[in-house]
């Protein structure tokens, strides 16, 4: 790009910095010294390729989606957390907000993730362990208790049961006065990388498909701010992944949801800002920082390009970031906050608008209270001392991180076109849909994983890849960590208070409901309206999923060795 287009690039940028909100807050270094709010070619420079890098704000958004970066607002601090039942877990949101976080983010039980009742007997054990047990509406009431629905934005993360836990939100959230069109928050959703890597579905991807579709068209008319679908690369990366793979497998994934978006008729302008990332950010920090900005600009282009997308927000890729769950080592495990701080930094620097960080005993439990605070306090300090809020994309021009970022952005594309390759153009959904689906039933994706985290395992195991406290630097002594257990009395009054409620409601009108919602799947039209009526009348999780179950079938995953 020659210097005058660089100039006139860095024009619109200081317009729309002049004209936004910025933060009442002190933008200088430690030492007292100005900085820029954004740094690039020196005037009357030259600089190749720069349409990839551009100026924060504007397409392809490769550094940021805001001109003021985190001046004009810092990333949300969005601690996952949930265990126990509604009213234990409502204390800890409580005591997250009173703490500074600024948004809530629910971890369900492994029965609710399952779409299961408390009382089932698959549940046995499993009932408030790795987060909350939501049996019905009662519950989500309880759960945000005193938390006004209308102001925090929630995040909930459940994918196989996501429409049924939605209505119970939407029907707390009418149980608080709220009117659900200001609702604001994210719904995972995202089935496609259960198939792919977390292996928590309950029917077949086109059943699951057909119902995010009826989602999608509910929040597009009615709640123009929610996310209904959070499309989540984390648990590909967690299953072993590359970085290249994480990227391009996600990415794939929300282009397919693009898809199915405009196979309803959608308009992609109001339904695209509904889109949402979930990315891992893991120990290499450089990769990371390129693997985000590349996907931004990755997905903008193609938003622009090929779905015809018109608006900014339709093109912005905005995401949250999970520091990396499988970087944590038992060994020695208060390394795993310096780990943690690193990995969140990399997220910082590569413009997450959202973040979670990691509590040091995650191996080992759920986190205790101290180390769920340590985590908080890592993004505090991270935002409050080290100026990593003062500049936009603090890295973009350095030769090493552009270079990666065009390698991993070529890496993807390379994998779009195997799916690609892989589907039909035919599809009634869409070809990318399509590649993506025969990837999920002949195991292509599962493989590839493997195969990388076989690679990486063994490098790890011959000491190519070190790994502190396991493969070099040992102690003999590993201190002892005081662990959060979840009390068997959970589960037995989580049940009995199910059973009451299911003694107490209006059977009938369960009945109508669930029955509603059969017809409505049998006929085509959305489900959410009878479902939302069979959930005002108590119906349980368990009640609706398994009543789909019967009517879709369960879905088996071909083995594969
Ligand atoms: C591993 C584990 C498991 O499986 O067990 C999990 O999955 S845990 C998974 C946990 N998942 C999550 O917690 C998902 C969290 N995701 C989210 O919160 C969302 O989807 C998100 C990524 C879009 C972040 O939403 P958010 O509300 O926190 O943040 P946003 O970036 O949207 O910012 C909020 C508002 O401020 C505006 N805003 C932000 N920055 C600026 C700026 N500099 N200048 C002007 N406006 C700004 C945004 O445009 C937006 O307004 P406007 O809206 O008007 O544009």
């Amino acid at each position: 790009m020659d210097a005058e287009e660089i100039e006139r690039g860095r024009q619109r940028w200081q317009q729309r910095y002049d004209s936004a909100r910025k933060r009442d807050a002190d933008f200088t270094t430690l030492s007292g010294d100005e900085v820029e709010p954004v740094y690039g070619p020196a005037p009357g420079q030259a600089y190749e390729g720069f349409e990839r890098i551009g100026w924060p704000g504007e397409y392809p958004y490769t550094r940021g989606l805001h001109a003021t970066g985190y001046r004009g607002r810092t990333w949300t601090i969005r601690q996952f957390a949930g265990f126990g039942n509604a009213e234990q877990t409502n204390e800890r949101y409580r005591m997250i907000l009173e703490a500074g976080g600024g948004g809530l983010s629910v971890a369900f039980d492994m029965p609710t993730l399952m779409g299961y009742d408390s009382d089932d007997p698959r549940s046995l054990g499993e009932v408030g362990h790795c987060g909350v047990a939501i049996d019905s509406a009662a519950d989500m009431e309880v759960l945000f208790r005193g938390i006004p629905l209308g102001e925090v934005t929630t995040s909930m993360t459940i994918s196989g049961p996501a429409v049924p836990i939605f209505c119970m939100y939407l029907v707390a959230a009418e149980r608080q006065g709220v009117d659900p069109a200001v609702l604001n928050g994210t719904l995972q959703t995202d089935i496609f990388k259960e198939y792919i890597a977390q292996k928590e579905w309950l029917f077949a991807p086109e059943p699951h498909l057909r119902l995010i579709g009826d989602l999608m068209a509910h929040c597009a008319e009615g709640i123009p701010a929610y996310k209904p679908l959070s499309v989540s690369g984390y648990h590909i990366r967690e299953a072993g992944a590359t970085a290249a793979q994480e990227l391009a497998y996600t990415l794939a994934d929300g282009f397919a949801y693009v898809e199915l978006g405009l196979s309803r008729g959608l308009d992609v302008d109001v339904f695209a800002p509904g889109l949402s990332f979930f990315f891992d950010a893991h120990l290499d920090f450089f990769e990371e920082i390129a693997k985000f900005r590349a996907a931004r600009r990755i997905w903008a282009r193609w938003m622009r390009e090929r779905f015809g997308a018109k608006t900014d927000k339709a093109q912005w890729l905005r995401f949250h970031t999970q520091t990396a769950g499988v970087s944590l080592t038992a060994q020695q495990p208060y390394n795993n906050v310096v780990r943690t701080a690193v990995e969140a930094l990399s997220a910082v620097l590569g413009g997450t608008n959202s973040l979670h960080t990691n509590a040091l005993d995650e191996t080992l439990a759920l986190p205790s209270e101290q180390a769920a605070e340590i985590a908080l306090r890592t993004q505090q300090v991270l935002m409050e001392e080290t100026g990593v809020t003062n500049v936009a994309d603090p890295l973009g021009g350095s030769w090493y991180v552009e270079a990666l970022t065009d390698r991993i952005e070529q890496q993807a594309e390379e994998i779009f076109r195997k799916i690609l390759d892989r589907g039909r153009e035919d599809h009634p959904i869409g070809p990318i849909t399509s590649g993506i689906l025969r990837g999920i039933e002949d195991g292509w994706f599962t493989g590839e994983i493997a195969e990388a985290a076989f690679q990486y395992q063994q490098a790890v195991e011959k000491g190519e890849k070190r790994v502190v406290g396991v493969n070099c630097h040992p102690r003999s002594v590993t201190p002892e960590l005081e662990i959060l257990r979840v009390s068997h009395e959970v589960e037995r009054e989580q049940v009995r208070v199910l059973g009451a409620r299911r003694a107490a409601r209006d059977e009938a009108a369960v009945r109508a409901g669930l029955d509603a919602m059969l017809a409505a799947a049998r006929s085509g039209e959305s489900m959410i309206p009878p479902m939302l009526d069979a959930v005002r009348a108590e119906a349980t999780l368990g009640e609706i999923c398994n009543a789909l179950r019967e009517e879709w079938g369960i879905y088996r995953e071909t083995a594969r060795f």
